[in-house]
């Protein structure tokens, strides 16, 4: 494979900043929006509640004028996590929200108790029953009040729900042990754009001020750096020079700090672009997952792929979600030596893997199968790929613009039966 890739925008900006566009009672533009199931599901979840939205292209556009109601609809939310962040804009903005609980997944439990006592400390009164989180604001102003909050863990979610909830509130919210993963910054920098005051997105203390009313806005949302890591990864396992754009380099720091001890360069061509340039080898190298600044969980499958690949041993210590290993049981399917203990993968790197037939359990191990499959001598067959749609905008395209061999076999748009068939006749050993 060679050449040039597209980056589309960020999927985790992209649905927190629609739900986010629920606070403001103007029109708002939200460009360089990806094309995702996730992100057709989170604009189907705002027209349920009387919001108008139209697409053009990468260009969305919002009018949240009339709320028709609070109330999430369950068939929504409990098809994507991520519709659980409009609790805060709707009870920020209406003084009433009512939003199912969203359910675990695959990967983890993902409770929302740091949404719910962050809520509460800003003076919501939060009842969860029969699986509903119902929240509403007493008083006269049905306005929620600033407050000092201290999350626990700095979990994404729960920084962006409280922040959203915030920029409406009487008063300052400080929000201390915050997350500081750029999805945050972009929706401090989208709801600032609508004449928020927030400060401090991107460190561990976000402080906002509150306003009465936003306004209209046109936001374009970053890159997806989960998306550019997956290409990273896709040169180096299959030994490609492939260059993207647009990137934000500083958002793959980890990334690229893990490529270059496994022993591949990455050169910056211009300010939003970097090429990867295979190396002779590559080697085995350890990895943690943790909050950002840290080596992101999102990556870390697409990684173990490669790793599977190095030579010599890795340890992959997953601690940010509980279950996000079950793409080891299909990577040594392919002929991958790694060993689970617990939430660590012992990774024995191996000269080559074998296509084989295999199921996708979550979004990024899907992506993992896929650089598997490219680099493995013979044909894989995925399964699963409903979860590779929610995420990635036209993966197999992109991927067969650098000349990669698969195709879409079968399936309609979320088919779970939708397979991808990967074939690589010519792997050689240790890439
Ligand atoms: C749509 C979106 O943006 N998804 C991202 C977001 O998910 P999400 O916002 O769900 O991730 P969090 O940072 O909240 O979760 C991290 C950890 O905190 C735990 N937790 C979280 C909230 C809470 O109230 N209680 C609690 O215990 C979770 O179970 C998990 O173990 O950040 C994750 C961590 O970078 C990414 O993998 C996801 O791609
Ligand atoms: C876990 C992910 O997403 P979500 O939080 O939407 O499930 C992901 O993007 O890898």
């Amino acid at each position: 494979m060679a050449g040039q890739v597209k980056i589309s925008g960020a999927k985790n900006s992209a649905l927190v900043i629609i739900a986010g566009a629920l606070l403001c009672p103007q029109d708002c533009r939200i460009r360089n929006v990806p094309s995702l199931v996730d992100v057709a599901r989170m604009g189907q979840l705002l027209s349920s509640l009387g919001v108008k939205i139209s697409q053009h292209g990468d260009v969305l556009d919002i009018d949240a004028s009339d709320l028709s109601t609070s109330q999430a609809p369950y068939e929504i939310v409990s098809q994507l996590r991520a519709s659980f962040f409009t609790i805060g804009p709707l009870l920020a903005r209406q003084g009433y929200a009512q939003v199912p609980l969203p359910g675990g997944c695959t990967i983890g439990a993902r409770p929302v108790d740091l949404h719910v006592r962050g809520l509460q400390a800003m003076g919501a009164d939060v009842q969860i029953e029969h699986g509903m989180v119902n929240a509403y604001v007493a008083g006269s102003s049905r306005r929620l009040k600033g407050a000092k909050i201290y999350l626990d863990y700095p979990s994404v979610g729960a920084t962006e729900t409280l922040m959203m909830a915030a920029t409406l509130a009487e008063g300052e919210t400080v929000i201390e042990n915050a997350a500081q993963e750029p999805e945050v910054v972009d929706l401090a920098n989208f709801c600032n754009s609508m004449g928020a005051r927030i400060r401090g997105a991107g460190t561990t203390a976000i402080t906002i001020s509150g306003v009465p009313r936003l306004h209209s806005t046109d936001y374009a949302i970053i890159p997806d750096r989960v998306e550019a890591a997956t290409f990273l990864v896709a040169g180096a396992i299959t030994n490609s020079e492939i260059s993207l754009a647009p990137v934000i380099p500083d958002h793959l720091t980890p990334a690229i700090a893990k490529l270059q001890e496994i022993g591949v360069q990455i050169v910056a061509d211009a300010p939003d672009c970097l090429r990867i340039v295979p190396g002779e080898g590559l080697r085995g190298t350890d990895i943690k997952t943790l909050p950002y600044p840290g080596f992101p969980t999102d990556m870390q499958a697409q990684f173990m792929a490669l790793l599977s690949l190095s030579e010599g041993d890795s340890v992959i210590t997953e601690t940010v979600f509980e279950n996000r290993l079950r793409h080891v049981a299909e990577l040594n399917r392919m002929g991958a030596d790694i060993r689970v203990e617990g939430n660590i993968a012992v990774v024995r790197g191996v000269p080559l893997l074998s296509g084989a037939p295999v199921v996708a359990s979550d979004l990024r191990a899907s992506a993992a199968l896929v650089l598997a499959g490219l680099a493995a001598k013979g044909k894989t067959t995925i399964q699963g790929l409903h979860h590779l749609d929610r995420g990635y905008e036209k993966l197999e395209v992109k991927l067969l613009s650098l000349g990669a061999r698969l195709q879409r076999v079968t399936g309609a748009i979320v088919s779970p039966e939708r397979q991808l068939g990967v074939n690589n006749p010519t792997a050689n050993s240790y890439q």
